[in-house]
C-alpha cells in the first residue's frame, strides 16, 4: 500500500499469470514501474492485505484485468461495498474478440476510456490486437513477439490471409508435414 501525492492510500494489483518484465511490479513497455501485489485472483487480496490495512485504502489498481476471473464480484464489492476507487486496465478484447470479464464491469463503471496503439502496418489508430502465431489459447502470454497492434482493415486482412493460409497448409499436410507455423509468420509478415 502506498501514499499517493494527494494523500490517498493506494494498492495495486496485477495478475501473477504475466511475469514479464517483474513479479511485483506494474512495468510499462517502455519500462516505467509501479509496486504491486502479484496475484492468481482478487477476492483473497483483502485478506492478504489484512483486515486494518484494507479499510485504510482509498483506491485500488487493477491490471491485466482480463486474467481476473472473479473481476466483477470483486469490483462490486470494492466500489459499491466498501466505497473504494477501483481503476481497472485491460484489454477488451483478445486476438478474437471478447476478453475475460472485461466487458462485463461496463456496466458498474462510472467511466470508461478506451486507449488505442498505433496500426504496425500502417499507422492509423489500432484497435485491434493480431497474434502473429497458430496458437489458439485465448491466453498467451507474451509481447510484439506474438502480437501486433492493428486497424479494422489490417485485423480483417490479416484474418484473412492467416485463415487462407491455414487452409492451403492443411490440406497440403495430408501429402507432407511441413512447418505451418513459420508458413503462417511469413504469410503475416507478407501483409
Ligand atoms: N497515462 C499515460 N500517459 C502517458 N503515456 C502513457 C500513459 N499510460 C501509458 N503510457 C505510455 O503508453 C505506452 C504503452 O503503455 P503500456 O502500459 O506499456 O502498454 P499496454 O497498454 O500494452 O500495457 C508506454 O510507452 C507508456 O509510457
Ligand atoms: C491479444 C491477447 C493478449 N494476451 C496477453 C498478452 C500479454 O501478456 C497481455 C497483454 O499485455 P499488455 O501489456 O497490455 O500488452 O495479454 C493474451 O493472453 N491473449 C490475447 O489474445
Amino acid at each position: 500500500m502506498f501514499e499517493g501525492n494527494n494523500g490517498r492510500n493506494i494498492a495495486l494489483i496485477k495478475s501473477s499469470k504475466d511475469t514479464r518484465y517483474a513479479t511485483d511490479s506494474v512495468v510499462t513497455h517502455d519500462g516505467v514501474k509501479f509496486p504491486c501485489w502479484a496475484s492468481s485472483d482478487l477476492m483473497s487480496f483483502r485478506q492478504k492485505l489484512g483486515e486494518d490495512a484494507y479499510e485504510k485504502l482509498d483506491v485500488i489498481g487493477i491490471d491485466e484485468a482480463q486474467f481476473f476471473e472473479d473481476l466483477y464480484d470483486f469490483c462490486c464489492e470494492a466500489a459499491d461495498q466498501d466505497g473504494k476507487t477501483v481503476i481497472v486496465a485491460g484489454l477488451d478484447g483478445d486476438y478474437l474478440r471478447s476478453f475475460g470479464s472485461v466487458l462485463d464491469i461496463i456496466p458498474l463503471a462510472d467511466t470508461i476510456t478506451k486507449l488505442t496503439a498505433r496500426c504496425e502496418v500502417c499507422g492509423k489508430r489500432a484497435f485491434f490486437t493480431f497474434r502473429k502465431t497458430e496458437e489458439t489459447k485465448t491466453e498467451l502470454i507474451g509481447g510484439a513477439d506474438l502480437y501486433m497492434p492493428v486497424c479494422r482493415q489490417h485485423y480483417v486482412n490479416g484474418q484473412t490471409v492467416v485463415e487462407a493460409a491455414r487452409t492451403v497448409l492443411e490440406s497440403r499436410k495430408l501429402h507432407h508435414q511441413t512447418d505451418s507455423s513459420s508458413q503462417v509468420e511469413a504469410a503475416v509478415s507478407a501483409l
